[in-house]
């Protein structure tokens, strides 16, 4: 007769499964919660205390932690020595752990929980027999989740557990502690940046392919999941999100999140964003981010922070686009855009604010860690350093076009007026050919003639002021710092045009 012993928190199917593996001749051992649920069933059980001799102490702190229970998990059934140990302490082998863990993660999700109601629920013994049972795979199996039992019964029975097999259920053991304990870890942790970093993620979805089809990928979420966040937005019609949209997506997130005050969309295209349009309506707002850059959007992402109407749904169903997330959509505008297959509407409400978590991002041989840069800036944080005063336009125009650079790949210059961008130079290596590329680009539109540049880094020299100035922009904001300054600023008084410094610099590598 094999032991199996069964030790668990969550005890869905637990029955079903002691049922068939008394059939199967396990004799069944089991600690206080579980034991009950199995003698109710009328299953023949033997209690833990039976075994170890010792009752179940501090307040369960203490229930299977005995070499009773582990001697019994970690013997090597192939060194004669270890089996005459086992029988001089009349120690009976165990062969199968069912066990799964007090929930510390769902009790730590819940609000206001404190230190100590977490601390209860870190789980000791339950993980300790695991891993004993996972180190001894070849002889012993541990068994973590209930969505495998089924599977184990049909090894069981066909005797088809190999040794791959028992080292498959090892590796998810000690996967599955390890995530346990990182979360833990995290929990308790006194420092943001402490010196081991665990992560702990879980599989979200297997993606087709990564950036390009010959790259293999797999989005994972985060185990603690935040609710604004592109992993959290249902899907309402259309295909999974691709490796490159799940990235497009999350930055169009990020940039809309900056624009809670008005109506605003924000249409993006490889991780920049095309357009950004602000106005009173949904329907005016998209129009504007449209129109900034009709070219670009084409196969894009575009992002509402309202509710689509028909009338919006209608204007955007005439564009060839990938995906539209918004926090809703009117049934009339969800049935227009739905008539296109292949159209990918997500809904994910905005109510909440990004996160302050850490983003990571990996170099070859290790990750960069650091705050998210959840820093915008208002008219009060801008100094004019230049003669000339901005007017209350100028201003407003600074304010936007300044959260609108903070979101394009550095070198980032933005033309904008206040509620629309009109042209951007994004990713090139100097300064001065962004700000190139953003003017001749919003030379094209109509309101440039009221346009502002904003630029997310210090101007190292002088050229860029000149080139915008010379091209028609009256006002500039910048963070300042560069041991150059005053040539930026002795340029903007001697052509006449405002100079703002934001302070804040908003490098997007
Ligand atoms: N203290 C121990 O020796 C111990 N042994 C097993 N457990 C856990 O107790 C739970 C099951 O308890 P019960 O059968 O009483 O409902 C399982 O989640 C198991 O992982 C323990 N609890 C915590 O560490």
């Amino acid at each position: 007769m094999q032991r199996a012993l069964l030790s668990v928190s969550d005890k869905t199917g637990i029955v079903e499964f002691a049922t068939e593996l008394v059939a199967l001749d396990f004799e069944l051992v089991s600690t206080g919660g579980t034991l009950k649920v199995l003698a109710q069933a009328g299953l023949p059980v033997v209690a833990i205390d039976d075994v170890t001799g010792f009752p179940e102490m501090l307040d369960g702190r203490v229930k299977t932690l005995h070499p009773r229970v582990h001697a019994g998990l970690l013997a090597r059934r192939d060194l004669p020595a270890h089996m005459q140990t086992l029988a001089e302490h009349q120690i009976t082998p165990i062969d199968l752990v069912v066990v799964n863990l007090y929930p510390f993660k769902e009790t730590i999700k819940q609000p206001d929980i404190k230190l100590a109601q977490a601390i209860e629920q870190i789980d000791i013994g339950g993980p300790s027999m695991l891993r004993s049972a996972a180190k001894n795979y070849v002889s012993v199996l541990p068994v973590i989740d209930p969505t495998d039992y089924e599977k184990v019964l049909e090894l069981l029975h066909t005797d088809g557990l190999t040794n791959p097999i028992r080292k498959a259920f090892a590796a998810k053991v000690f996967a599955h502690t390890a995530a346990y304990d990182s979360l833990i870890a995290t929990y308790l942790a006194e420092t943001e940046f402490p010196e081991k970093l665990t992560l702990s993620y879980e599989k979200f979805a297997n993606l087709r392919y990564g950036e390009n089809s010959h790259q293999q990928a797999t989005a994972y979420r985060s185990a603690m999941p935040e609710a604004y966040s592109i992993l959290s937005a249902d899907i309402m019609h259309g295909k999974q999100l691709s490796y490159n949209n799940l990235r497009d997506a999350d930055t169009a997130l990020r940039i809309i999140a900056d624009f809670t005050d008005q109506p605003t969309v924000v249409t993006l295209k490889h991780m920049n964003p095309a357009g950004i349009g602000q106005a009173d309506t949904i329907y005016d707002a998209w129009d504007k981010a449209f129109k900034a850059d009709d070219i670009s959007i084409f196969g894009g992402i575009v992002v509402l922070n309202r509710e689509v109407d028909l009338k919006t749904a209608q204007a955007m169903h005439q564009i060839f686009l990938e995906i539209i997330i918004a926090p809703s959509y009117t049934p009339e505008a969800y049935a227009e855009l739905a008539k296109k297959k292949n159209l990918r509407l997500l809904k994910l409400p905005f109510a909440q604010p990004i996160a302050p978590m850490k983003d990571v991002v990996s170099v070859l041989g290790g990750v960069l860690v650091q705050d998210r840069d959840l820093e915008t800036e208002r008219a009060s944080d801008f100094t004019v350093v230049s003669e000339k005063q901005p007017t209350a336009d100028q201003l407003a125009s600074l304010v936007f076009a300044q959260k609108a650079v903070k979101h394009v790949k550095s070198n980032a210059i933005m033309v904008a007026v206040a509620g629309q961008t009109l042209g951007m130079g994004a990713g090139q290596p100097n300064r001065i050919d962004s700000v190139k590329m953003a003017i001749q680009k919003a030379q094209t539109k109509v309101a440039f003639k009221e346009a502002v540049l904003a630029s997310d880094a210090f101007f190292p020299m002088a050229d860029s002021v000149a080139y915008a100035a010379a091209h028609g922009i009256q006002a500039i904001v910048e963070p300042g710092g560069s041991i150059k300054d005053q040539a930026s600023i002795d340029k903007a008084n001697e052509l006449g045009i405002v100079l703002v410094f934001s302070k804040t610099r908003h490098f997007k590598h």
